[in-house]
This record gives C-alpha cells, sequence and structure tokens, in this order.
C-alpha cells in the first residue's frame, strides 16, 4: 500500500493528472496549474480544480502581483479582488483584455477570474444553444430546476466554496494573499449583477463592490427572465438574485461604496436599466453610497471595461487598505 505516501509536487500540479470527471464524484481537490504566464510585473495562474458545488471541473485564473514574488517577508497579506465576467465569458477574456494586472500591480492586490458556469459534455446546456443560457451564463445563482440544479451552482462555488479553497491552497499561494477576509467584488453585465448580489447577499464578506454596465433589474430583462424561469423552480426565489429588489431589504450598516460605470452607447442598455437601480437606491440606506456614472460615447465591450478599471481598481484599493 503506498496510497500514505506524500504524492510528489511535480506530479500532483501535472495538468494531464487529473482524473477524469465523473458526474456524481464529490472528490475535494485542490489546484492543478495549466499554465503560469508573466504578465506586468507578476504571474498569471490557469488554473483548474473539481467543485464540490457544480460537481464539474472549474477552471479559473489567478492574478498574482509582483508584490507576492518580492524576497522580503511582507507583514500584510495580499487583498484580493474577485472579478465575475459577463455572458460567453471564460476566464481568459477579462485576463486578457480587461488590463487588471498593471493596477493589481500597482497598488498590490491579486484578482481572481472564476469561470462563468459549469461545462462539459455532462452539464446541460441552453436547449435552443443561445449564449445567454447554460453554458457561459451560469448567472451566479444556485439552479433549483432541474435538470440544472445538478450542476449549476455558481452561488455557493463563487462567493463560497472557490475562495475557501483558495485560502487552503497554502503550497500554491503560501500564506501570502487573503482569499477570505480583505477582499472586494466587481463584474461585468450579468457579472455585474454577481458583483452586487455578492455584496448584497454576502454583506460581511467585501469590503467594497464595483460594476460595469450590470444587469441591475433581472426580473424584468429578457436575459433576466429567461435565467430565472429556466434555472429556478418558483418566481419567489427571484428576488434574492436581483440587485434592484435586494438594495431595498439590505441594510447597508457598515456604509459600504459601490461604483458603477455604464456606456452611454451601451447597445444592451434594455437589459441593463441603470436609471432602475437608482429609484430603487433612492431612500434606502445606499442611497449616498451608491456612485452611477453614465459615460458618454462607450458601449459593452472591454474597450469600455478596460477603460475605466484604473477606477475601479483605485476605488476597491482605498477600501482594501492598499492606499496610504
Ligand atoms: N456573443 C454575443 C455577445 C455577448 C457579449 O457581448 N458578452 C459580453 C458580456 S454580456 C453580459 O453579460 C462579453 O463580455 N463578451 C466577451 C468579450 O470578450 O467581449 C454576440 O455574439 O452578440
Amino acid at each position: 500500500m503506498l496510497s500514505h505516501l506524500p504524492i510528489p509536487i511535480q506530479t500532483r500540479r501535472h495538468y494531464y493528472d487529473l482524473p477524469p470527471l465523473k458526474q456524481k464524484d464529490r472528490v475535494l481537490m485542490t489546484f492543478t496549474v495549466k499554465q503560469t504566464i508573466a504578465s506586468c510585473g507578476g504571474k498569471l495562474l490557469k488554473l483548474t480544480h473539481q467543485s464540490q458545488c457544480t460537481r464539474t471541473a472549474m477552471d479559473l485564473n489567478v492574478y498574482l502581483p509582483k508584490q507576492f514574488y518580492r524576497q522580503e517577508g511582507a507583514s500584510k497579506k495580499i487583498p484580493t479582488i474577485y472579478y465575475l465576467s459577463g455572458l460567453t465569458c471564460t476566464p481568459q477574456n477579462a485576463s486578457e483584455k480587461a488590463f487588471w494586472q498593471p493596477q493589481a500591480d500597482k497598488y498590490g492586490f491579486a484578482v481572481v477570474f472564476p469561470d462563468t458556469s459549469p461545462r462539459g459534455d455532462n452539464v446541460p446546456d441552453d436547449p435552443a444553444s443561445s449564449w445567454d443560457f447554460g453554458h457561459g451564463a451560469g448567472f451566479y445563482l444556485n439552479a433549483t430546476r432541474d435538470p440544472f440544479m445538478e450542476n449549476y451552482q455558481m452561488k455557493a462555488y463563487v462567493y463560497e466554496e472557490l475562495p475557501k479553497l483558495l485560502s487552503q491552497d497554502v503550497e500554491l499561494f503560501q500564506g501570502k494573499v487573503d482569499f477570505l477576509g480583505n477582499i472586494a467584488i466587481s463584474g461585468h453585465s450579468m457579472g455585474g449583477m454577481g458583483a452586487l448580489n455578492g455584496i448584497f447577499n454576502y454583506y460581511n464578506k467585501y469590503v467594497s463592490c464595483s460594476a460595469f454596465a450590470p444587469v441591475v433589474s433581472p426580473s424584468t430583462v429578457p436575459w433576466g427572465k429567461k435565467a430565472f424561469s429556466g434555472y429556478l423552480q418558483e418566481q419567489k426565489e427571484w428576488a434574492q438574485y436581483d440587485p434592484c429588489e435586494l438594495v431595498k431589504n439590505v441594510e447597508n450598516s457598515n456604509e459600504k461604496n459601490i461604483l458603477i460605470h455604464v456606456g452611454s452607447n451601451d447597445p444592451f442598455m434594455e437589459q441593463l436599466k441603470p436609471a432602475l437601480f437608482l429609484e430603487n437606491v433612492k431612500g434606502t440606506s445606499w442611497e449616498k453610497h451608491v456612485d452611477l456614472n453614465i459615460v458618454e460615447g462607450f458601449d459593452h465591450s472591454y474597450y469600455f471595461i478596460s477603460t475605466f478599471v484604473p477606477e475601479h481598481a483605485k476605488f476597491h484599493a482605498k477600501y482594501l487598505g492598499l492606499l496610504d
């Protein structure tokens, strides 16, 4: 019996050593590094791991800033920004086009780019094969409707399981990164909704929240109505994933702040409805803590996102304690 022997690191971390995924597997594994890419002053790690929540392998990218690689022992842990991507995205889109990396080096935070849904041949997809439901469109919720509830548990995955697993991988992150305590959340479009739902549903978890062109009222717009009716068993479940509803019911007791940018030329404006968010914020404890900017001429793309990432990075850096 050799099973008690420690697995050599090189072998354990090799991508091709991942066991084939079995649908019913509930085996907990740590992260496997698929690729390490030098980027700006730090490194982008392309990781994969087995998720208990989605019962699939999940890919993600983690950017470790230059501060992580400094030789001298830093006294404080490096905080983390979780960036939730939009419809159709994998962890690559934002890693390649949002330009968070120079900002992460500037202030000294890590960035986690999770995937937008479970994937694989055994994971049910949109029967109509459209891009706004199913693979790449998990809406950061816990599905309660068959056949999606088996794998589409993105709420539990993104806000709970993933931060916990990252914080436990001491071998990879050497205890130098804070994935659980001093963390912020951001996102784009469907992921902007995910970021807002993150701060509302897990108020004590995130120090700050920002969003690029978020879907703020999913219960009333086509993308959201399709997703909620497809993934959720009952209409009464919808409100827990709807920022316009949550903002009225979650007390902003610690005066946390939300920064939002939306392009005035966004072709998906009927899905976003930023004005509706402001209406719902009015009269709540969030009223003075939501900074919503409609920016002239910008669209929905990563040209828009990358333009305002520096502003969002500075905003989060303040609340993560990274500004002097
Ligand atoms: N594939 C679609 C366009 C889908 C799209 O624009 N997706 C956005 C997010 S939309 C809201 O969640 C996105 O981020 N795309 C990835 C990118 O790299 O731009 C179509 O063909 O129209």
